[in-house]
């Protein structure tokens, strides 16, 4: 298990770090999720040993790791762009880390060639070790990025936006070999994205990073539904959130999901509902899914999503005001939190 207690840094002025509170349970495969800026890299690398803290404890186990070199750590990196040796074959690159690694350096042949076999083996390379690595595809070089690093054995294996560099495609199947290879290997994955859909479909648990801070972390349905502050309901891209004034619903922030608000005519909201007024600006079809946005009297932009299947709002006139509606079960209250 991988602990980070109060963890802060900071560059000049900016605090990219503000006092992480943050766990990676043993066998987990946990997102971070966070928008570009956030500290994501920053919280890698510091865990990595690339840098250290300003304050604060990082552990695993209950042991101390911050302040120990980086090559003591045990700790496996995947880089964005893979950054493999462009000279070195594939298998070259996996056995690179056995060769050179400060501590414990494998000389024996023989068992450098069996793991590295081994490693490609598990990320379903085998029989590509003789290839230069230019001559494979994106997903198979962001593969072999991940036998170089599993190849050492590491205690944790931290992904930084690992399937950035590949195209839509590839990284929808990359996701599901990921969180496969992990499965198979039993150790704990960090992987950090901006994208909410990557964090969720990847997470048993995803943590959401704010502002230097975890604002949660949460099973990846539990984050979804019952987002704890602003901060992470608007990560999610699911969330309307506004002032609970302008439905009369108190003070502070509330939230109400996209698709739990349906449009009338002001006038005709049926009895029970919370409503408030907003003008109707434009829609946008992608689909299977409706996305139509409106404007509520504060400035407020709210959205409403339709799905082809479950059509619920009335034809929408450009321009035109409406009442839009939600039950009051469906909204969730936000104590003071921006
Ligand atoms: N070496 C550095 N010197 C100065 N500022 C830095 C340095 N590294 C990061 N920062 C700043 O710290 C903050 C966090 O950066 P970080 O790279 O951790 O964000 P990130 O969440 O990984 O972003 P992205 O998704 O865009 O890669 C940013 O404001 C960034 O400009």
């Amino acid at each position: 298990m991988l602990t980070l207690t109060r963890v802060s840094r900071r560059y000049g002025d900016t605090v990219a770090l503000d006092g992480v509170n943050f766990t990676v349970p043993e066998n987990t495969y946990m997102s971070l999720l966070g928008a570009s800026g956030a500290g994501k890299t920053t919280l890698l690398r510091l865990i990595a040993g690339f840098e250290e803290p300003d304050r604060g404890e990082i552990a695993i186990n209950g042991e101390r790791i911050d302040g120990q070199p980086s090559h003591l750590r045990d700790i496996g990196f995947v880089f964005q762009n893979f950054a493999l040796f462009p000279h070195l074959s594939v298998s070259e690159n996996v056995a690179f880390g056995l060769r050179h690694r400060t501590h414990d350096a494998l000389k024996n042949e023989t068992e450098i060639k069996d793991r590295t076999e081994a490693a490609l083996e598990l990320v379903g390379l085998t029989g590509f070790g003789h290839r230069a690595v230019s001559a494979i595809s994106g997903g198979q070089r962001q593969r072999v990025a991940l036998a170089r690093t599993l190849v050492c054995e590491p205690r944790i294996v931290l992904l930084d936006e690992p399937l950035g560099a590949l195209d839509a495609n590839l990284r929808a199947r990359m996701c599901d070999e990921l969180k496969a290879i992990r499965e198979r290997l039993g150790v704990s994955f960090l992987h950090v994205t901006g994208s909410e859909t990557e964090a969720l479909t990847m997470g048993d648990k995803v943590a959401v990073l704010a502002d230097g801070k975890i604002m949660q972390s949460d099973t990846p349905d539990l984050l979804f539904n019952q987002p704890m502050n602003a901060e992470a309901a608007r990560h999610l891209n699911a969330w309307n959130i506004f002032d609970a004034g302008l439905c009369g619903a108190g003070q502070g922030q509330i939230a109400v999901r996209f698709d739990q608000i349906d449009v009338c005519a002001e006038g005709q909201v049926p009895e029970g509902r919370l409503t408030l007024g907003a003008k109707y600006l434009t829609g946008e079809f992608n689909g299977p899914t409706a996305l139509s946005f409106f404007r509520a009297d504060d400035g407020t932009l709210l959205q409403i999503i339709d799905h082809l299947s479950q059509p619920r709002l009335p034809q929408l006139d450009e321009g035109a005001r409406y009442a839009l509606h939600f039950a009051p079960d469906a909204l969730r209250q936000f104590h003071g939190a921006a």
